[in-house]
C-alpha cells in the first residue's frame, strides 16, 4: 500500500505506551525510546508537535465512575498529561533535541501556556512543540486535543502512536479475529463507532481534511517506518483511495 509522504505531522502519544511493560507510571526506558524515535523522524525532516495523553497516570471518567466530580478528576487528567509532557521533553533534551512544552493551562513556572503564533515560530526554528494538558477542558480528552493542535499548526496529518497497528472492525483486545483496515474513511468510523479514538477527534479531522494514521509505537523503529509509507498502519481519511 503506497501512502502520500506527511511533512509536518502532530504525533499524539498514548498516555499508556509510556508505562512500557509496567501497569502505571512513567517508564524512563521506553520515554527514552519514544524520543529516540521521535529524534529520528525529526532527523528524516519531517516537522513534529507532539500531543501526550495521560492514561498511564489518571483518566477523569475512570475516576468520576470511582465516585469523584468530573470536572475535578478531568482537570487531574490533564495535569497527569504535564507530567507525561516533561517526560518527554527531558528524554529529547538528554538526545540533543531541542523542545518546548506548552501547556493548554498556564502554568508559568513550569512550561510556556500555549501560544499558537509562538508554537508556529517554535517549530519553524526546528524545535518539537509538546503540547500538554489537552485542550484545557474538561469533558475532552487528548484525541480532541490532538486533532485542535493538529488544525491549528496546518499539520499534513495526525499520527496516534498507540499500542494497537492500525484501526480494526471491532476492538482486537476484546474481539478475537477483527480485521485491520488498510484504509478507512472518518465516516465509517464514526458510523460503526469504531473507539480507537474518540468521535470528536475523528469529526474534527474529517472536517478539516487532516489524515489520522494509527500505527503501533510500542515496536521499535515503527514510527519513521510509517512516516515513510511503510510498516502496518491504518490510513483514516475522507476517501477510500490513495
Ligand atoms: N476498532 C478498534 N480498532 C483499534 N483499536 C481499538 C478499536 N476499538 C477500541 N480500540 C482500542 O483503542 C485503544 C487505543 O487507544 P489508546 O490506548 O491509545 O487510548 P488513548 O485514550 O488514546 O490514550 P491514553 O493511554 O493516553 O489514554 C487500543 O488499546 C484498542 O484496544
Ligand atoms: O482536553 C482534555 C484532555 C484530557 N482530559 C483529561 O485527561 C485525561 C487523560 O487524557 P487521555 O486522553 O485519556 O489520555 C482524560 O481522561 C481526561 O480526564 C480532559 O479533561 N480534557
Amino acid at each position: 500500500m503506497t501512502r502520500p509522504r506527511f511533512n509536518r505531522i502532530l504525533l499524539k502519544l498514548s498516555g499508556e505506551v509510556l508505562m512500557g511493560q509496567g501497569q502505571f507510571g512513567i517508564d524512563p526506558d521506553t520515554v527514552a525510546r519514544v524520543a529516540g524515535e521521535i529524534a529520528g523522524a525529526k532527523a528524516a525532516g519531517h516537522e513534529l508537535c507532539v500531543v501526550v495523553g495521560g492514561g498511564n497516570i489518571f483518566r477523569g471518567l475512570a475516576a468520576a465512575a470511582k465516585g469523584f466530580e468530573r470536572t475535578s478528576a478531568d482537570y487531574m487528567g490533564m495535569l497527569a498529561t504535564v507530567m507525561n509532557a516533561l517526560a518527554v521533553q527531558n528524554a529529547l533534551e538528554q538526545i540533543g533535541v531541542d523542545t518546548r512544552v506548552q501547556s493548554a493551562i498556564p502554568m508559568s513556572t513550569v512550561c510556556e501556556p500555549f501560544i499558537r503564533r509562538r508554537a508556529e515560530r517554535h517549530m519553524e526554528k526546528g524545535r518539537i512543540v509538546i503540547f500538554a494538558a489537552g485542550t484545557g477542558n474538561p469533558y475532552f480528552t487528548t484525541d480532541s486535543a490532538a486533532a485542535l493542535r493538529a488544525a491549528e499548526m496546518n499539520c499534513d496529518a495526525l499520527f496516534k502512536g498507540t499500542s494497537v497497528d492500525g484501526v480494526y472492525d471491532a476492538d482486537p483486545k476484546k474481539v478475537k479475529g477483527a480485521r485491520r483496515y488498510d484504509r478507512v474513511t472518518f465516516n465509517k468510523v464514526l458510523s460503526d463507532d469504531l473507539k480507537v479514538m474518540d468521535a470528536s477527534a475523528v469529526a474534527l479531522c474529517r472536517d478539516n481534511n487532516i489524515p489520522i494514521v494509527v500505527f503501533n509505537i510500542r515496536e521499535q523503529g515503527n514510527l519513521l517506518k510509517v512516516l515513510k509509507g511503510e510498516g502496518t498502519a491504518t490510513i483514516v481519511q475522507n476517501s477510500e483511495e490513495s
